[in-house]
């Protein structure tokens, strides 16, 4: 086993190594955050496919969906093992991690690595189903964020932009330099042009989520009531331009549009339904891509405090409206709302205005920047309260193989 210390090493918000202990560290700390449920059931429970299950909302899904829910099933992911020269990605550690919290839960969770958008895993995932999960899927929870999507169909690979539609967007944006002193910037981004729109719909609206419930149901996998749920975002009139109105607005929109005709159709078949989840700003690695998003998830904070809600958190009330220990609470469009937490006026006015006053010289006290910092080092397994990394640490920790 090879043993090193490691350091964090970034470009911006891009780390080169991510940390084995500080990435179990986490997972264990999220599985103590998420709330207990007198509603688990003691057996096997219900039996779930979770797609983008090692960061993020779907590593949330996933420690919630044990802890709330009590479910087996199947974790999809797409990460790294580690060389000789790097570490594995910090969701390949999560994932390690969040095998050990289910084996200790006693629940059998098998966790695939590979492209969710392939033919190839729909295929595994589907035969495991049949195989080792009684043949039938109660739950299927769609959390991926990729840049890029191949179509199996027709082997067209589609690459997503974040662009603002119709005019540039000029937003000011938080970066950090290589000492970690930030500075607030204006950062100018083009409009979409050609077919930048419909390639991110490609990627992030609905296509791949039809393709999976297709093939389940084709397969005759789905069980009766059968529930399926897709991530969105709405966000803030301050990020609306390049995000809810931008290119990756448009495949929010898609997503939205295709739990609507996914649900008549399930409601139709086995009684089941499709919605989307809306969730708050979190800090992952998708988000942080985003120009002005750091900026305002910050001030988010700096507003909020511990009252901004974790994935986790909004991801426990999610489980408990799908299993029916809490009601099903839906918008006039259908959506569950797991963001009212941020979109409050009050706390929007408070933003707005801070957004307004952010200046290189005035952010650290407007922003909670120590916590978006720390955040953002966290996803790749540093600045982890209780973890010592002075020590040396293992890092070619083995992908969870499930027990036969
Ligand atoms: N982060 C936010 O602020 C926020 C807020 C609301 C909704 N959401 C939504 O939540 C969803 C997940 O976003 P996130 O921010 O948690 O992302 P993330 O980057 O933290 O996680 C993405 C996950 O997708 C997996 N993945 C990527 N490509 C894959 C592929 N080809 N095959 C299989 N797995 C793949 C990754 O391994 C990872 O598990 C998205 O739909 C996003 O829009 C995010």
């Amino acid at each position: 086993m090879s043993e090193r210390v490691l350091i964090p090493r970034n470009r911006g918000f891009l780390f080169l190594d991510s940390h084995p202990a500080g990435c179990e560290r986490l997972v264990a700390d999220m599985w103590q955050a998420c709330p207990d449920s007198a509603d688990v059931p003691e057996g096997a429970g219900p039996v779930a496919l979770i797609i983008g299950s090692s960061a993020g909302y779907g590593l949330a899904a996933t420690v919630a969906g044990l802890k709330r829910a009590g479910i087996r099933g199947i974790m999809v992911s797409f990460e790294k093992a580690p060389t000789e020269r790097r570490t594995a990605t910090a969701g390949w550690y999560r994932t390690a991690a969040t095998a050990d919290i289910a084996r200790t839960a006693g629940r059998d969770l098998v966790f695939l690595n590979g492209d969710a958008f392939s033919d190839t895993m729909k295929n595994q995932v589907a035969d495991l189903i049949e195989q080792r999960f009684g043949g039938r899927l109660d739950y299927l929870i769609y959390s991926v964020a990729a840049p890029r999507r191949t179509d199996p169909a027709t082997g067209t690979t589609y690459a997503s932009v974040l662009k603002p539609i119709g005019r540039a967007n000029r937003t000011k944006t938080l970066v950090f330099d290589d000492q970690g002193v930030p500075e607030v910037r204006e950062v100018e981004t083009g409009p979409a042009e050609g077919d930048d729109v419909e390639q991110t719909v490609a990627v992030m609206g609905g296509a791949d989520w039809e393709r999976w419930i297709e093939h389940l149901a084709g397969r005759g996998l789905l069980a009766e009531g059968f529930a399926t749920v897709a991530l969105s975002y709405i966000g803030s009139p301050l990020t609306a331009a390049i995000y809810r109105q931008g290119t990756i607005g448009a495949a929010k929109a898609h997503l939205e549009a295709t739990a609507r005709t996914l649900s008549e159709r399930l409601d139709k078949t086995v009684g089941g339904r499709a919605v989307t989840s809306v969730n708050g700003a979190a800090v992952t690695q998708s988000s942080t891509a985003i120009p002005g998003i750091a900026l305002y998830t910050g001030l988010l904070r700096g507003v909020l405090g511990e009252d901004l809600v974790p994935p986790v958190h909004q991801l426990a009330a999610l489980w408990d409206q799908l299993t029916g220990a809490a009601p099903l609470a839906l918008d006039d469009e259908g959506r569950i709302r797991l963001d009212t937490w941020e979109l409050a006026e009050d706390v929007q006015t408070a933003v707005t205005e801070r957004w307004a006053a952010a200046t290189t010289d005035t952010i650290a006290g407007l922003a909670d920047l120590d916590w978006f910092h720390a955040e953002v080092q966290r996803l790749y397994g540093f600045s982890v309260p209780g973890v010592d990394y002075t020590a040396a640490v293992a890092t070619d920790i083995p992908w969870p193989v499930p027990t036969s």
